[in-house]
């Protein structure tokens, strides 16, 4: 599968190594406004090809993107140490403003994959100037907090984060919502599994994860100046199920009707992705704090992107 990636900064350099080692893409363009960072991140990254999976990595304009079928937008200013992702919208929004065109008419029938921030506000801002279907773009939204989630409590329990599930909703930043209440590890809800491993999930360790989670990017901004392997992890998830028509079931961002009532915002929920994009939207049970999290994160969102969006 072909993917081109806008903006060949920290997030696209990452993804498209994560591309071609994990195999989800054998073509990848690289994009950027910078032509000599694209060609060099392109070079870097077709060196790890022999150590992973074959694979045609080069960099070149908006023309080189014909026959693309996935095209990651992660062109746009990151967060600087203390800064919000909401702060990001107005400079983000501008520089879709200039790209989406151009992607459309080199790749008019490619899915776009959202990753710059604030990524849910940006799904809405995408989905807006490139008229496509809700479905066929795809915030990276909460995929990657639901990773971190996964992460910290299987730490916690002493297992391996493949064996357990849990959720992230909502926006991709501080009005998040883990979703304890649907939260397990083989099967087995964590509350008891906890009971069963003798370390019970007690208030203060679901604060400590909750803050684990939730303040993750900020640490890391703090400590390294951006983060990128954990998204990149993500994107390339998203690509392999779009590219195998897996029909998996990722925490994603993707514009939605209703949600709280109001404008339409895009936010994450549990949605199944395979080759066309969000085939599914899934309503988990929530608790009623947990709901009413989720209409406030909803809410967060509507008010950020203002009438504009
Ligand atoms: N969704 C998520 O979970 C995550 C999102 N991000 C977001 O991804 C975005 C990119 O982050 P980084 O890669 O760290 O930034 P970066 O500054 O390293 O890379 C951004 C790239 O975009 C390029 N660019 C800017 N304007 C452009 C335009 N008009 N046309 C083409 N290229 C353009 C720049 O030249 C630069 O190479 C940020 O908004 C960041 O907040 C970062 C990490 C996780
Ligand atoms: C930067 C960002 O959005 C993250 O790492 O969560």
């Amino acid at each position: 599968m072909k993917i081109g990636i806008i903006g060949a900064g920290m997030v696209g350099g990452a993804t498209a190594n994560a591309l071609v080692l994990t195999g989800a893409a054998d073509e990848v363009v690289l994009v950027d406004a910078l032509a000599d960072r694209a060609v060099a991140e392109a070079e870097d990254v077709l060196h790890a090809t022999p150590f992973g999976h074959d694979a045609r990595v080069f960099a070149g304009g908006y023309d080189r993107l014909g026959g693309a079928e996935v095209v990651v937008l992660s062109a746009g200013v990151p967060q600087k140490p203390g800064e919000t992702r909401l702060q990001l919208l107005g400079r983000n929004a501008e520089v879709f403003g200039a790209v989406i065109p151009q992607v459309l008419r080199a790749a008019p029938d490619c899915l776009l994959v959202v990753a710059a921030n604030p990524v849910d506000v940006m799904t809405l801002v995408a989905r807006r100037l490139s008229g496509l279907p809700a479905e066929r773009v795809i915030g990276s939204g909460t995929i990657l907090d639901t990773a971190r989630f996964r992460a910290c409590l299987a730490g916690h329990l002493g297992v391996a984060p493949s064996s357990v599930h849990a959720y992230v909703l909502g926006e991709h930043g501080d009005s998040e919502v883990l979703c304890w209440s649907q939260a397990a590890a083989g099967g087995v809800p964590a509350p008891s599994f906890a009971e069963q491993a003798g370390r019970p999930l007690t208030a203060e360790v679901r604060a400590a994860i909750d803050g684990d989670v939730r303040r993750a990017a900020y640490r890391i901004i703090r400590g390294k100046g951006a983060t990128w392997y954990g998204i990149a992890g993500g994107i390339a998830r998203i690509v392999r199920a779009i590219g195998r028509d897996e029909r998996a079931v990722l925490t994603v961002s993707a514009v939605a009707e209703g949600l709280g009532g109001g404008r339409p915002v895009a936010l994450s929920l549990p949605r199944i992705v395979g080759r066309d994009g969000v085939l599914m939207t899934l309503h988990p049970q929530l608790s009623e704090e947990e709901q009413t999290l989720l209409e406030r994160s909803a809410a967060a969102l509507r008010e950020a992107a203002g009438g504009r969006w």
